[in-house]
């Protein structure tokens, strides 16, 4: 039997398994089994702690479809959190720097990126306004936050049906590796934000894309820095700069310990 800790992030649910502490090899499969709300233990993310030669943890993510991910902003708050202890944490997307902060953990997500071949996209274009559209929604900017977003400033973010063209838009061969799809409106400094996850679909919230959202409205001139994001599960605070990291607090909830015999998941 082995041990793994329920966390979430606004909502955003991880099953986090130590893996610097027990034997255990995640396949796509066995992600995809884990993360199945039916019959595994049920998650948005799969997340394994692994030892590192260059930070204090490394962290691979893996999404319910089974595949392996290069960033989490909410996993990286549950993960400072659990280790209950200022860390930088590895990850496929780069270094991740969380630091404890009352009841708040605040992460240093690095640089957010906005070159074509950086997201990626499939050919040279305009990442500020791409020239496509599908449906109602037309012109995102694209941000690379670690992980590959684009990003809709609409009206109501509550008309548009993110079930209907978040699958379409995500699998779009313009996005070579997917992409994460989030729809916001803006009043103010606050933003309402719903986000099409890729390899996961609607999430209660998610982090990166909270990040890549804020840094398309201040980018844009719609914004000032700090910016609130508020999405179903929860509300965040990200702090940017032009050439600066991206700065995100919010909260980090456990939910509890469980015991899994990981040779029954595939
Ligand atoms: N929930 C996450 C993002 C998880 C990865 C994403 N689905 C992807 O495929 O890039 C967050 O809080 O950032």
């Amino acid at each position: 039997m082995g041990e793994f800790h329920k966390m979430h992030g606004l909502g955003n649910d991880f099953v986090i398994i130590d893996a610097r502490l027990q034997s255990i090899e995640i396949s796509p499969t066995r992600a995809q089994m884990i993360a199945d709300r039916k019959f595994g233990i049920g998650c948005d993310q799969l997340i394994l702690l692994l030892t590192s030669e260059i930070a204090d943890v490394r962290m691979r993510i893996f999404n319910p479809d089974g595949s392996e991910v290069e960033a989490c902003g909410n996993a990286s708050r549950c993960v400072v959190a659990l280790l209950n202890q200022d860390l930088n944490i590895e990850t496929l997307g780069g270094i991740i720097s969380g630091k404890l902060s009352g009841n708040d953990v605040e992460v240093s997500m690095g640089e957010a990126t906005f070159g074509w071949q950086d997201i990626p996209l499939a050919f040279a274009m305009n990442t500020d306004a791409m020239p496509l559209a599908w449906d109602n929604l037309a012109a995102p900017m694209a941000v690379n936050m670690g992980n590959p977003h684009a990003v809709f400033f609409v009206d109501d973010v509550d008309a548009v049906d993110l079930r209907q063209l978040g699958p379409t838009i995500e699998n779009d061969s313009v996005f070579p590796e997917r992409v994460n799809v989030n729809v916001a409106s803006i009043a103010g400094n606050e933003i309402h934000l719903n986000v099409w996850e890729r390899g996961a679909g609607l999430t209660g919230a998610c982090g990166t894309g909270a990040c890549a959202t804020a840094v398309a409205a201040i980018r844009q001139g719609k914004a000032t820095s700090p910016v609130t994001v508020h999405q179903s599960g929860g509300t965040l605070t990200i702090d940017w700069s032009p050439g600066q990291p991206v700065i995100m607090t919010g909260s980090a909830t456990y939910v509890f310990k469980g015991q899994a015999d990981w040779d029954a998941f595939g």
